[in-house]
């Protein structure tokens, strides 16, 4: 069984891209986290509707979710997702206990702090390499048990964290399947092809405790910056602060209006091959603001590692070469636009 840590094992990663900036002790942006402004201002977010944000709150107890699905995830790579059968209490549980462990001094955070080689425990991104400056950003990745870490962390109290992280994957991981035998329905994917896709045997997937503090300068600085994910599909809960962006040809940064107990799905490279690039493998990123502390929850489906990945067969000219799923992982912890290495 090959394990995320043997894929990404040669990532160019140092302690500096590891470790966030000391958020208790900072009052201004340094200038190792300072960014050119973007061509549109990163802080317009407090001015936008729900018709800004474009892609659509999808429900799905509604008859005709797989049609609506089928589009959004052709037009934009992104839908948003209401009724969908997960406890709203739960919810709450996985953010305020996220907040809780974001909340320790910087010094007890440091010392469950992600090694250069490793996917669990608390740090910068993984992407921060591929920029020169450094995000508004902490992150804490769970792959697997986070016992080890939640007992450094609260030695007399760590039960409550592992069985809120573990109750919380259980629940999207059968999220993640409802969402995925839709969407594969509407390509026609074949049932080994499905199976494929919705087998996790022998990976585990990637949790994402996401914190982007109060900025004092937003917009010179970036909350995570644009990016794809790698797996199939991310579902993500942003809670009730704007912050995430998604980018569309033509039309530039869009932001995702958040809403209540939604949680947004977002399409990444892996269905983008696997579509034959039906559907995009959308880059987004996370702007912070001036007075909130905002939290995100991201979790990542992906098939198992030692698998292939290409696009369905029902595709006649695929567009891209067939590879492992580890293969394509450690080609994207080197390069970014890792998608169009493999292109044929
Ligand atoms: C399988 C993975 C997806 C991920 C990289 C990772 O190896 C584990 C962490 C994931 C994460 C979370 C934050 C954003 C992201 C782009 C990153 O830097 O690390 C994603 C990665 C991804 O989708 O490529
Ligand atoms: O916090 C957000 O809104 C985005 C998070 C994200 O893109 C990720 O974790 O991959
Ligand atoms: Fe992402």
């Amino acid at each position: 069984m090959t394990t995320l840590l043997e894929v990404s094992g040669n990532d160019p990663m140092t302690d500096h891209h590891i470790i966030p900036l000391d958020f208790d002790s900072i009052d201004g942006v340094p200038e190792s986290h300072s960014w050119p402004p973007f061509d549109e201002p990163l802080n317009k977010i407090q001015t936008c509707d729900l018709q800004d944000s474009l892609i659509p709150v999808i429900d799905l107890t509604n008859s005709k979710a797989m049609n609506l699905i089928g589009q959004a995830c052709k037009q934009w790579g992104m839908f948003q997702v209401i009724n969908h059968g997960v406890p709203s209490n739960l919810v709450k549980k996985i953010e305020s206990e996220s907040r809780r462990l974001f909340a320790l001094p910087t010094h007890e955070k440091r010392r469950v702090l992600r090694s250069s080689n490793g996917v669990s425990g608390y740090g910068s991104a993984r992407i921060s390499h591929y920029f020169d400056k450094g995000m508004w950003h902490e992150g804490f990745t769970i792959m697997g048990s986070c016992v080890d870490d939640a007992k450094v962390l609260w030695p007399h109290d760590f039960q409550r964290f592992c069985d809120t992280m573990d109750a919380y994957q259980n629940q999207m991981k059968q999220l993640t399947h409802k969402l995925l035998l839709m969407i594969l329905e509407t390509i026609d994917a074949t049932q080994e092809e499905i199976d494929w896709a919705i087998s996790t045997h022998d990976s585990r997937s990637p949790l994402q405790l996401n914190s982007y503090p109060p900025c004092p300068n937003p917009s010179h600085a970036v909350g995570l910056a644009p990016h794809t994910d790698s797996l199939l599909l991310t579902l993500l809960h942003q809670g009730d602060i704007n912050g995430l962006e998604f980018f569309v040809d033509g039309l530039g940064w869009r932001h995702v209006q958040a809403v209540e107990g939604a949680f947004v799905v977002n399409l990444g490279d892996l269905l983008h091959i696997f579509s034959n690039a039906k559907f995009p493998s959308v880059s987004h990123r996370a702007v912070v603001n001036q007075s909130k502390h905002r939290i995100s929850v991201a979790y990542f489906h992906g098939p198992p590692f030692e698998s292939r990945v290409a696009p369905s067969a029902k595709f006649q000219k695929p567009r891209f070469k067939s590879l492992l799923v580890k293969e394509y992982l450690s080609l994207k912890s080197k390069h970014c636009d890792a998608l169009s290495l493999i292109q044929t």
